[in-house]
């Protein structure tokens, strides 16, 4: 028998449990579908656990920044306790997850779920049907086009990890590879970031990746670039990761190799073609309202789908709104992808939103370029953060704030407060008319933002 429901969710991540709560608050008759914990990858094996471990392992740098300042403690890690706070934390959420949902009204059913046809659904044992059906499935680790990825281990294996590895390889340059390789550095782990390109982080501003590189080396990082992982080989002790750069080719040997090449859509177990649901390399293609632009009642949320925008927790939460809305009256809100913040949680963060230094060149006297190094501010002087520094633009005629860009242990908290500006429009003079709490990085602001 199929059952009917006035929506069903694939997913319960960030994207997928803010629409189920949402719906369920509005009393619609909604099931969503999830075959691990709870909660999806933020929580449970991203985000959270992630930035749990990187705060307790920071100290080990903040502490070394300190010496002969008055702190005479040694700071180092214990990585079995380090887990198991983790552990704390984590644990709980899948559960907790759960029954916040049904508290909402949400049927919660465990399982894979795939699709029959364009609007019914099977999962364990049962077939659920809607004419509204939101795939949020998520991504997981990239494959790599090489031989030996049995070999390979994942973030994932990463937060669980019993005992950690002597020596670790990173092959990709980006988020997971820095943010992991700063945690496992700082307990003591000798740590390789093997990245294919000319440079890691590519997104962000080159003199503040570069600076970060020097902060990583300096805790015993070594950061290769030009280096496209080719074949992993298991070898006496360990593994092997083979990459070629130009000609000829280079060998890495580590304890265990993590794949952190980018993360592709889970969509394979779907089923999509029975549900002629149209994808590609990036996941469901939607249209502006995050419509599957091949069957109406299907639509997509998240890091599953094939917008373009950044795979961000914000975001499968700002896509999720878009989709509840428009399942509310029709059709109306599109997405629009504009100033989004972006932290790589490493010790010094590095951060950014809106536009960035080199397309504020292209507009010539119109913008202002503010670059400052806060190494010598109060703020940063005192905690000897010496890599800190920041360049914010503004459009000169109207004041607006445009981007901003910082590098420092306080990147994360000033990147919000330069989103805030940037998204709400607040002109860079009414920003220094606020009266701060002082001494803190948030009263830099009127510094930072001088016309
Ligand atoms: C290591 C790591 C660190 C990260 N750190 C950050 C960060 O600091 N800040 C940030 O903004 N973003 C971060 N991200 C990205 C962030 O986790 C994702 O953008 C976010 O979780 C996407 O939410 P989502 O709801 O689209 O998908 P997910 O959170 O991936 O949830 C999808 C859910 O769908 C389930 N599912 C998949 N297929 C099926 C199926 N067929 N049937 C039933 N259930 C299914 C999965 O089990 C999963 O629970 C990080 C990611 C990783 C991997
Ligand atoms: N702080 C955060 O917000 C945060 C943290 C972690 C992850 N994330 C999200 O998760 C996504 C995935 O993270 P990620 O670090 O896996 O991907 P990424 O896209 O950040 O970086 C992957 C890197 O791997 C390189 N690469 C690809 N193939 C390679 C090969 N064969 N050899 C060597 N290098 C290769 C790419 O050039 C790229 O620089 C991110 O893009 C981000 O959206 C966000």
């Amino acid at each position: 028998m199929t059952e009917r429901y006035d929506a069903i969710i694939i997913g319960s991540g960030p994207a997928g449990s803010q629409a189920a709560a949402e719906l369920g608050r509005r009393n619609w008759k909604v099931a969503i579908i999830e075959e691990d914990g709870f909660g999806g990858t933020c929580p449970l094996r991203g985000c959270n656990p992630k930035k749990i471990m990187a705060a307790v392992t920071e100290f080990v740098t903040k502490n070394a920044q300190l010496q002969g300042a008055g702190l005479v403690s040694d700071t180092r890690i214990d990585w079995k306790e380090l887990i198991q706070y983790k552990r704390k934390f984590i644990e709980p959420v899948p559960k907790a997850k759960e029954k916040s949902l049904r508290q909402q009204g949400v049927e919660t059913i465990h399982g894979k779920a795939s699709f029959v046809n364009d609007k019914t659904i099977r999962v364990a044992g049962r077939e659920l049907m809607s004419e509204k059906i939101l795939i949020a499935t998520g991504a997981k680790p990239a494959k790599l086009p090489i031989d030996g990825l049995e070999h390979l281990a994942t973030s994932d294996d990463f937060l669980e990890l019993e005992t950690l590895p002597k020596r670790l390889i990173f092959i990709g340059g980006g988020y997971i590879s820095f943010e992991f390789a700063h945690i496992a550095a700082r307990s003591g782990a000798d740590v390789t970031i093997l990245q294919r390109g000319d440079r890691v982080l590519e997104g962000f501003e080159h003199d503040f990746v570069d600076i970060l590189v020097k902060e990583s080396e300096k805790i015993g990082i070594r950061v290769e670039c030009g280096q496209s992982a080719k074949r992993v080989e298991k070898v006496d002790g360990g593994y092997k990761v083979i990459t070629e750069t130009g000609d000829t080719e280079a060998e890495w040997e580590g304890d265990l190799v993590i794949a952190a090449a980018g993360r592709s859509p889970n969509i394979d177990e779907l089923n999509l073609e029975d549900a002629k649901v149209k994808y590609d390399k990036s996941g469901i293609i939607v249209n502006p309202f995050m419509q599957s632009t091949t069957n109406p009642y299907v639509y997509s949320a998240g890091d599953v789908a094939s917008t373009g925008a950044p795979q961000l927790t914000p975001i499968a939460g700002y896509d999720a709104s878009v989709v509840i809305e428009n399942w509310i009256r029709g059709n109306e809100r599109k997405t629009v992808y504009q100033d989004i913040p972006s932290v790589v949680f490493t010790y010094p963060a590095l951060g950014e939103v809106g536009m960035s230094v080199a397309e504020a060149k292209e507009k010539g006297s119109r913008v202002k370029i503010n670059e400052y190094d806060l190494s010598n501010w109060f703020s940063y002087k005192i905690v000897n953060d010496q890599a800190a520094r920041a360049k914010v633009i503004i459009n000169r005629a109207t004041g607006e704030i445009l981007g901003a860009h910082i590098i420092s242990g306080e990147a994360d908290q000033l990147i919000n407060m330069f989103a805030l500006c940037i998204q709400l429009k607040i002109k860079a003079e009414d920003i220094r008319k606020v009266i701060y709490a002082f001494p803190s990085p948030g009263s830099d602001m009127q510094s930072l933002t001088a016309e």
